[in-house]
């Protein structure tokens, strides 16, 4: 089996320049963040600065209105200090959208065009987790990280040159303190960030584990698996518990040391503090202005031990943000090519293709189909025919072999513009949640209503429509379980039908429909493939009819390929022994 083409890891850019690229659009707000910050800081500073006044003029000589005009200035200090509070957590929590948002952004984007090999391998639950839940733990990084290192430095900074001006074995104590726990802090700040990436990983596997069996609800309910459910589920959890916690103790680790260390400087400060006032060399005032400072102190340090947390978490998230964002698509973009206007041909050559390296599932397929031609295509179940349909639309690449559409080989295309040209009605549609003209148009604004109804009026499908209570209007849930079989159809014939393809590929409903509604399909089917070349996966042979070539397919090698009226006359062809047992049952 030929080599699959490798998924390439990009050339990664250094961690925090990959992360200050997301912050550079909000540049301005967080330069108003840490503006904010140095003002609340130097509000911080003063308040004490009034209390130690007022303790001296107190125990001193001080007027009574001198005494309140300080405890006003304290007041209004504090609602200041308040109301810069809360317009810093407003414009952190606002820078941190605006980031983050474009980051899950980019991930959807990135997810989204990755190739179905890719996805094939996920459960929908563990992208959510990665798109979302790996991003939200980088929030709070964006929020407060760069504003609030800044405000704790510069805090630190103001209390320790204060210190220093008024009394330098404290300041030298704090000074050793705050020094030590950085330093603890930054030497072991990596703790938990292995930690975290699994207790990620835990909580993606745990998302994908209830995403999985809910989307399997019917399964799981009529099969007795709920318990057999739970069991797995508890189990699931239990990791998430178990990683989380390891990964909390590691995270908190810095926190817990400075912890200690600050106990053991406020006792040094205040030994050193009490013996000077008690000697007299410092007021009562400048005694709860030292030791008010050292409080104080615990601030920035806490503050720079939480960002350390926060930091450990965000990384992670980044680090799985990054992996993902690494891997290329399989499928690679193709070049400035353009299809001819008009139905299109199709040609098969030499085409060999696998789903993995271990079983080759096509093999050796070659075929050509002229512009508007109609080919339908019968095998058994298994036998490859949605395989093709796949390749058509380069969902998978091929082993070997070339595929043209219109005469161009379909890698030297641009997606965009195969998939212009390709439509593909397959027997599972995709509802969103949104209006009837929302999921007939996906979410196409150009297409108008006049022109919604005019095709589905000429599929036979405006009755239909009128039925719903709201027409166009009328809201459709998620998911495709309030269509029944024939509605589904018919809905994915219109939806394709307004894309106004110049290929069409038709994956039949196994299912049987009611006669009426076979018959408008069928009408619905004939004016989706007129003026366009069609290739219909056939389920029973009765909609053959108005095919002009048959391919039947026999464990991924095709048995026989011809014109359908030949084929049916000569009575040793594979389709005219099919036809003459009438064995419809067989591709049911
Ligand atoms: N995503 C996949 N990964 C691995 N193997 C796959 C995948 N999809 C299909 N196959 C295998 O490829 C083979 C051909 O599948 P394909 O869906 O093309 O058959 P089909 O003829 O369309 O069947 P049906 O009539 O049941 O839709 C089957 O053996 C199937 O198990």
């Amino acid at each position: 089996m030929p080599q699959k083409q490798e998924r390439i890891q990009q050339q990664s850019k250094p961690s925090m320049t990959w992360l200050f690229q997301y912050l550079r659009p909000v540049k301005w707000r967080m330069l108003a963040l840490v503006l904010l910050l140095f003002v609340m800081t130097a509000l911080q500073l003063l308040n004490p600065q009034l209390v130690q006044r007022f303790i001296d003029q107190a125990t001193g000589s001080g007027s009574v209105s001198s005494l309140l005009s300080l405890a006003g200035l304290y007041l209004l200090i504090a609602v200041l200090n308040q109301l810069f509070t809360v317009s810093v957590d407003y414009l952190g929590n606002d820078v941190s959208w605006r980031a983050t948002n474009r980051i899950r952004a980019d991930l959807l984007k990135h997810v989204l065009l990755l190739d179905m090999r890719f996805h094939n391998t996920k459960t929908p639950g563990e992208m959510i987790e990665r798109i979302d839940g790996d991003v939200t733990s980088m929030s709070n990084f964006f929020a407060m990280f760069v504003a609030k290192i800044i405000g704790s430095f510069v805090l630190l900074a103001g209390i320790l040159g204060y210190m220093f001006v008024y009394n330098w074995p404290i300041a030298a104590t704090m000074t050793a303190f705050t020094c030590m726990s950085i330093g603890v802090m930054f030497g072991i700040r990596d703790m938990g960030v292995n930690a975290s990436q699994s207790e990620r990983q835990a909580n993606a596997a745990l998302f994908g584990l209830i995403e999985e069996r809910i989307a399997g609800i019917e399964d799981v309910q009529a099969n007795g698996g709920v318990p057999r459910l739970m069991n797995r589920y508890h189990r699931a959890m239990r990791s998430v518990f178990l990683f989380g916690r390891r990964a909390w103790m590691r995270r908190v680790m810095p926190w817990n040391v400075t912890v200690v260390m600050f106990t053991v400087t406020v006792t040094i400060v205040l030994m050193i503090s009490v013996h000077m006032y008690l000697r007299g060399q410092i007021t009562l005032g400048m005694l709860f202005l030292f030791f008010q400072y050292t409080q104080m102190l615990n601030d920035p340090i806490e503050q720079l031990g939480d960002q350390m947390q926060e930091f450990q978490k965000a990384k992670s998230g980044m680090r799985r943000a990054r992996e993902l964002l690494s891997l290329q698509s399989e499928i690679a973009e193709g070049g400035d090519n353009e299809l001819p206007q008009g139905p299109l041909s199709v040609s098969f050559e030499q085409v060999n293709f696998g789903y993995n390296e271990e079983q080759r599932i096509l093999h050796d397929i070659s075929f050509m189909l002229q512009p508007g031609e109609r080919l339908g295509l019968i095998g058994r179940t298994g036998s490859g025919k949605s395989s093709i349909s796949r390749l058509l639309l380069r969902l998978y690449n091929l082993d070997t072999g070339v595929i043209r559409v219109g005469g161009v080989d379909i890698r030297s295309l641009r997606l965009k513009a195969l998939y212009q040209k390709v439509g593909m009605v397959t027997q599972d549609v995709q509802l969103f949640d949104g209006t009837l003209r929302d999921n007939l148009t996906l979410f196409n604004p150009r297409l108008s209503d006049e022109e919604i109804l005019e095709t589905t009026n000429r599929l036979g499908l405006l009755p239909w429509i009128e039925a719903l209570p709201e027409g166009l209007d009328s809201r459709l849930s998620a998911g495709g379980a309030s269509l029944s079989a024939g509605e589904a159809q018919l809905f994915a014939l219109t939806r394709v039908f307004l894309t106004k393809p110049s290929l069409v590929i038709l994956d039949e409903p196994s299912s049987r429909l009611d006669a009426a509604t076979e018959a408008i399909l069928q009408t619905a089917v004939d004016q989706l493939l007129e003026g366009c070349t069609g290739i219909v996966i056939a389920h029973r042979l009765a909609t053959l009819d108005q095919v002009d070539k048959i391919m039947v397919l026999r464990q991924g090698r095709m048995i026989e390929f011809g014109a359908r009226a030949a084929l049916a006359q000569n009575p040793s062809s594979e389709y005219a022994q099919l036809l003459r047992a009438n064995r419809q049952e067989e591709f049911a």
